[in-house]
């Protein structure tokens, strides 16, 4: 569909070299601090050939509308550390979705509400991360530029957070952070996302974006950012899908409530304890096979746990008992769910909502009216 040349891109390796030895060697910036930082402070000759595609980007209140990350305080509280917000306060409702904001409004007073966040957690935890990733590029950029502007800086943060594409030079290693390893590619970035895989490669020279199907004159072309459950889209990009393949909700705060810290230990030892991108996931068909795995662990002895898991013997394992467990788990989401559901209603017709809440708080509760929808699904698939 489209080849963009290398020489269009904006990449590390196009910033001019004089612009990135200011931030030291090797440069004291993330990869994703560097671009907003070029952007916002790079020469106007170096830039201006990028001024007609900058043109059609979407502006700063278009973030400020869509981003939770730059959302008010009380939208957006979250385990973020730039938080702060005093959330035993009996008021303060939590109104992004636990992986965002990695709080929950009917697990409060538990010690995994502070969740320590022992493993790396790609889809959870996902404002905190991304707030540390633009304060530290913040930091970063003020470091060499101190009358950086705020505004302008997060802007530009936010437009290489919604638009970059992943990069590597080839024969190089990827970095050890995947954050690092992006650019911004001229009109590819047009693109919306759906969740069908689509076929983006970079050869060194071009990157090169090809259809994964037909199109008929006037359809919109997708590309597929990557395999992203909706709460995910919604904290790095602003939007989610009515309809996503790739969709999962997180059960790993409401299992941990019950594990002691033999089981964790117990469960590290197998490897079954959280890791990245796996986690406890419950999807519309039901939850996956690790959850299983944890719910077996609250009944059985640990010598016949060890034998299940190890593959040796299903001595012990009772399918009414983890059945029962594993609904119990999906009830607490569907608990919070409605908490939360009610909570928003409460504040969209309360006179707190303000006209420029009114689409944020259309947007929360379409997403937790798709997360209620998800817990009923995967209650009757585990249940048939
Ligand atoms: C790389 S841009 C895609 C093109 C975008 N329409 C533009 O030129 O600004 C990514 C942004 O487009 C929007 N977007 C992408 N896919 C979308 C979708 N399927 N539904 C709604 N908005 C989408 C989101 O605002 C996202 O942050």
């Amino acid at each position: 569909m489209v080849t963009v040349p290398f020489q269009a891109m904006l990449t590390v390796d196009t910033i001019p070299e004089s612009f990135i030895r200011k931030f030291g060697s090797p440069p004291n910036i993330s990869v994703h601090g560097l671009l907003a930082a070029f952007l916002t402070h790079g020469d106007p000759e170096d830039l201006v050939k990028y001024d007609l595609w900058k043109s059609v980007w979407p502006t700063r209140k278009d973030f400020e509308d869509s981003m939770p990350c730059l959302w008010p305080r009380d939208l957006r509280i979250s385990n973020s550390e730039y938080d702060g917000a005093d959330i035993s306060h009996p008021s303060r409702a939590i109104f992004l979705s636990p992986s965002i904001s990695g709080r929950w409004n009917t697990l409060r007073n538990r010690k995994i509400q502070q969740k320590e966040c022992e493993y790396e957690s790609h889809h959870q935890n996902l404002l905190a991360q991304q707030e540390k990733r633009l304060r530290t590029a913040w930091d970063s950029a003020l470091a060499v530029f101190p009358d950086t502007d705020w505004e302008t800086f997060s802007y530009y943060w936010f437009i290489v957070n919604t638009r970059s594409f992943y990069y590597v030079m080839p024969g190089n290693d990827p970095p050890e952070d995947r954050n690092d390893a992006l650019a911004l590619v001229p009109f590819a970035d047009y693109f919306n996302h759906s969740d069908i895989a689509c076929d983006a490669d970079f050869n060194g020279k071009e990157y090169t974006f090809r259809a994964a199907k037909s199109y008929e004159r006037g359809e919109e072309i997708f590309m597929c950012y990557g395999a992203h459950p909706n709460d995910f889209l919604f904290a790095e990009y602003g939007f989610f899908l009515e309809e996503n393949e790739w969709e999962v909700l997180y059960l790993d705060d409401i299992v941990f409530r019950i594990l002691s810290p033999s089981d964790r230990d117990e469960l590290r030892l197998q490897q079954y304890y959280g890791e990245y991108r796996r986690n406890y996931q419950m999807t519309s068909a039901g939850v996956c096979y690790r959850t299983e795995i944890v719910a077996c662990m609250k009944y059985m002895t640990r010598k016949d746990w060890r034998n299940y898991v190890l593959g040796i013997s299903t001595k012990g394992v009772n399918a009414a008992k983890s059945l029962s467990i594993i609904q119990g788990w999906i009830r607490a989401y569907m608990k919070e769910a409605d908490k939360t559901l009610a909570a928003l209603n409460l504040k969209q017709e309360s006179s707190q909502g303000s006209d420029e809440d009114r689409g944020k708080l259309e947007m929360l509760l379409r997403r937790w009216r798709q997360i209620r929808v998800l817990c009923d699904e995967a209650f009757k698939a585990v249940s048939c």
